[in-house]
């Protein structure tokens, strides 16, 4: 996928300038910067959440969304909390259980699992969506270290196995190095990509 950003505004405010992005399949791009300089909306408008922004954004890839918070169904199991959302068939919800090591949870419903765990039900639901593209808005960010580093570890093995291209947006250059991902550095206002 491609974006070619003109500008994005919030009312009279612009929040985002001039700026490209391209990712495709095996690739890993992480955007860094400040509080506030733009990097979830930036997501958005990949996403296809948001659409009210001057540019164009090209790409027919299939794209799969991992947020800080799980958003998960609170009245369903970890399976169908898998199944509904993406189509897929319960063995293969499972199977993707089982790969973030939630296996014998399969009845559970969201409250009945930790947060690192509800993390990982998230993760699973995101790859058994099968994506080209996986767009991770800070899904690192609120977790114990230990748990963090898991996840992170966790991110990097699926990426690789399934070979998803990524879009990480996160506070702390040391994921993207973790993931090896391409830094790009949101700064100024409206915020552009900066040269390192
Ligand atoms: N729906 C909205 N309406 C108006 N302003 C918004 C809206 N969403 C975001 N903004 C503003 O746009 C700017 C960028 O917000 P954004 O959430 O993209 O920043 P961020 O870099 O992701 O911040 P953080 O790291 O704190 O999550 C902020 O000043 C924010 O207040």
């Amino acid at each position: 996928m491609r974006l070619d950003l003109e500008a994005k505004s919030f009312g009279p405010r612009q929040v985002l300038g001039t700026l490209t992005l391209s990712v495709t399949r095996g690739e890993r791009l992480a955007i860094l910067g400040p509080s506030g300089i733009g990097k979830s909306t930036l997501l958005r408008i990949l996403a296809g959440l948001d659409r009210q922004y001057q540019g164009q954004l090209q790409g027919a890839e299939r794209l799969a969304m991992v947020f800080q918070e799980a958003v998960l169904l609170p009245w369903r199991d970890a399976v169908a909390n898998i199944t509904l959302p993406t189509g897929c068939d319960a063995t293969t919800a499972r199977d993707w259980l089982s790969e973030v090591g939630l296996e014998g949870h399969e009845t559970k419903f969201p409250r009945q699992l930790s947060v690192g765990q509800q993390r990982r039900l998230a993760l699973a639901r995101a790859f058994a969506a099968g994506p080209d593209i996986l767009l991770m808005d800070e899904p690192f960010a609120s977790l114990d270290a230990a748990t963090a580093a898991r996840m992170l570890a966790l991110t990097d093995a699926l990426l690789n196995r399934t070979g998803a291209g990524a879009v990480l947006v996160t506070h702390d250059p040391a994921e993207a190095r973790t993931l090896g991902a391409l830094a790009l550095h949101l700064g100024g206002c409206p915020a552009r990509f900066q040269k390192d």
